[in-house]
């Protein structure tokens, strides 16, 4: 049983997390913390569970076993809607609408501030093109769309799979910027990627394989630990070590 008071706990607490999917297991009994006002990485190979672990956080995942706990709070609570953000690998914005119609209808569902939809279109680097329709944004820029939706209402824990896929180097290191403008403000991000040199940008690292936890360090403590120049490096020396 995970206990003690919500405030002094961490973002993120899994205990014993068991999955499968399709009639075979994908999470093998998972233990990890994401700490509050972290920007954690999720790494791992393409279908090692990045996609399953977050769904178990946001609450939409059926698990087998073991306990999932988001701020304190079992995933899946009612009262996480609001306090917790979630951007899947596909938009979930609507190509039928403006990009401020998009921001406008989300910010009443979730009953946030009138003046939101501005804010977050400014800080996802939108400007400008508030009004034209999603379904002819280029994908980078829809990408954006989900997650200044994302945005609204500022929740605390922001849940995002995959954000930069497809996006220009350029893009990429702004978003990583606001990643840490808003962790510094309080917000705890958890973003899975299979591009290990984003590893760098994160204060912490989980590394991922075969449904299998391999690390949960930070860069700096994961490369002194393994010897390693780079996290692709101590991703594959970690390999290794799992297989004698
Ligand atoms: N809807 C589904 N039904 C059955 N099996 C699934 C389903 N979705 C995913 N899986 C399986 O679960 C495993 C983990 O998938 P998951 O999407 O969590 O991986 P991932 O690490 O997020 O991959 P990627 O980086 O490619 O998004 C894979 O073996 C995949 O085939």
């Amino acid at each position: 049983m995970i206990n003690s008071s919500a405030g002094d706990r961490p973002a993120i607490e899994v205990r014993g997390l068991r999955v499968s999917r399709g009639g075979r297991p994908v999470l093998h009994g998972l233990d990890l913390t994401v700490p509050r006002g972290s920007v954690t990485g999720l790494l791992g190979p393409s279908g090692c569970g990045k996609t399953t672990l977050l769904r178990a956080v946001v609450g939409v995942q059926r698990t087998e076993g073991g306990e999932v706990s988001v701020l304190g709070l079992p995933a899946g609570s009612a009262a996480l809607r609001s306090r917790v953000g979630y951007v899947t690998q596909s938009p979930s914005v609507y190509g039928d609408l403006t990009v401020a119609q998009n921001l406008r209808y989300f910010a009443r569902v979730l009953g946030a501030p009138q003046d939101d939809p501005a804010r977050v279109v400014a800080e996802v680097g939108l400007d400008g093109r508030e009004h034209d329709l999603v379904a002819r944004l280029s994908g980078g820029q829809r990408a954006r769309v989900s997650l200044a939706a994302a945005l609204l209402g500022t929740p605390e824990l922001l849940v995002l799979d995959e954000p930069t896929v497809g996006l220009d180097p350029l893009l990429r290191q702004e978003l990583w910027a606001l990643f840490h403008r808003l962790a510094a403000a309080g917000t705890t991000f958890l973003v899975s990627s299979h591009v290990m040199d984003e590893a760098a940008r994160c204060t912490r690292l989980l590394l991922m394989r075969d449904g299998r936890l391999l690390a949960e360090d930070s860069p700096q403590g994961l490369l002194e630990r393994t010897g390693a120049v780079d996290v692709e490096d101590a991703f594959l020396a970690l390999v290794g070590e799992a297989a004698r």
